[in-house]
């Protein structure tokens, strides 16, 4: 089964979703994107709730752009969760449930079978997600959205069940859309991600690619990329972009120079360099490359080491993780690895 969006347009006030197209093979993608980027929006287009001026949607290449949302048969799962406050859990689940559902296998599935006889306002968060979910599923749906399903729970219950919802999700068999501006959330729960800004999709694919490798600084950003720094190509080299082997590009910023193990096509000279504060070493050895001398400007502590502000001369401010010791005021030699290093080619890609 496939879910097809294409030249999708919609309007709502001031907000417009698209052109848009996407598609949604089995198994999990998630829209990622910040607060007001369209996510819900595009998801109340593929349920019916939201009719776009122009495109269509397609579920195994039938168009359901057409049809009211209870014929489309795409199960949506909301934010809020909400069950019908009148009826026993199991009452939830029988409501709505076609002839011969398998209301016990999915009661399994989700681990809900205790909670049968409750009276949903006495379940806590945590459970009643579990028993939204499952009452969308029971109704055996060709395809699901689900719009920010863990938003609002304590941080354990919900790294647990985003656990659990990644099992449960891709062994469905149909294609799953999983709205989150979490991208942690994303990374577990999905093995696609499609990142929407200002109503557009401006990357799409693999969780690994998409993480790994961010098309522009936006979506860098967005996906913790925190340092981009504009600078200017000085030199190309061929050759493995190893340490042994100083290949792939240098760049100058603000008189500096960084070594990138990526290359830049011949005629590209405006670039930015991008690098995640886990790509800062504390530098010991000598030889290592790409190495800066910096003062230490705010040490913020977390629960996975520290963040520190970096001042570097001729950088600017940069941003590391790091469990070392370490205080305002320290001037310390840092190292970027080449290989952490990510280089964004394109004029209008500017740093966000
Ligand atoms: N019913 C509506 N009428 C008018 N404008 C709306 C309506 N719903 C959403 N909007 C606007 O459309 C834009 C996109 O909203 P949408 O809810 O799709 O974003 P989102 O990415 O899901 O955001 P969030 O993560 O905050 O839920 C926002 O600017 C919002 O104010």
């Amino acid at each position: 089964m496939s879910l097809a969006l294409a030249g999708i347009e919609a309007t709502r006030r001031d907000f417009s979703l698209g052109p848009l197209s996407l598609s949604v093979e089995d198994g999990v993608t998630a829209v990622l994107g910040p607060s007001g980027a369209g996510k819900s929006t595009l998801l109340e287009v593929i349920a019916g709730f939201e009719t776009p001026e122009s495109g269509t949607v397609s579920l195994a290449g039938t168009r359901i752009d057409g049809l009211p949302p209870e014929e489309r048969n795409v199960g949506m799962v909301f934010q809020d969760a909400a069950l019908f406050p009148h009826l026993s859990v199991a009452g939830n689940l029988r409501y709505g449930a076609p002839e011969g559902a398998d209301i016990e296998r999915t009661v399994r599935t989700l681990g809900i079978g205790d909670l049968l006889d409750r009276d949903p306002t006495t379940l806590s968060g945590g459970e009643r997600r579990r028993v939204a979910l499952a009452r969308t599923l029971v109704t055996d749906p060709d395809a699901l959205v689900l719009d920010e399903p863990l938003s609002s729970l304590d941080a354990p219950i919900r790294r647990r069940l985003r656990l659990d919802l990644r099992d449960i999700l891709s062994g469905l068999d149909v294609p799953v859309v999983y709205v989150t501006h979490d991208q942690e959330e994303a990374a577990v729960v999905a093995d696609r991600v499609a990142v929407l800004f200002d109503g557009t999709i401006r990357q799409a694919g693999p969780v690994g690619t998409v993480f790994d490798d961010p098309a522009t600084p936006t979506v860098a950003r967005f996906l913790g990329v925190e340092n981009l720094l504009e600078g200017t190509v000085r030199e190309r080299r061929d050759g493995e972009a190893t340490t042994a082997d100083v290949g792939g590009t240098t760049v100058e910023i603000g008189g500096t120079t960084l070594r990138v193990a990526d290359r830049v096509e011949t005629g590209i000279e405006q670039v930015v360099v991008g690098f995640r504060p886990t790509a800062i070493e504390f530098a010991n050895g000598a030889n290592a490359e790409n190495t800066l001398d910096v003062e230490v400007e705010r040490v913020v502590p977390g629960r996975d080491g520290a963040t520190v502000v970096l001042a570097a001369d001729g950088l600017g401010r940069l941003t590391a993780r790091t469990a070392e010791q370490i205080a305002t005021g320290d001037r310390r030699s840092i190292a970027i690895d080449p290989t952490a290093l990510h280089i964004f080619p394109d004029e209008p890609n500017r740093c966000p």
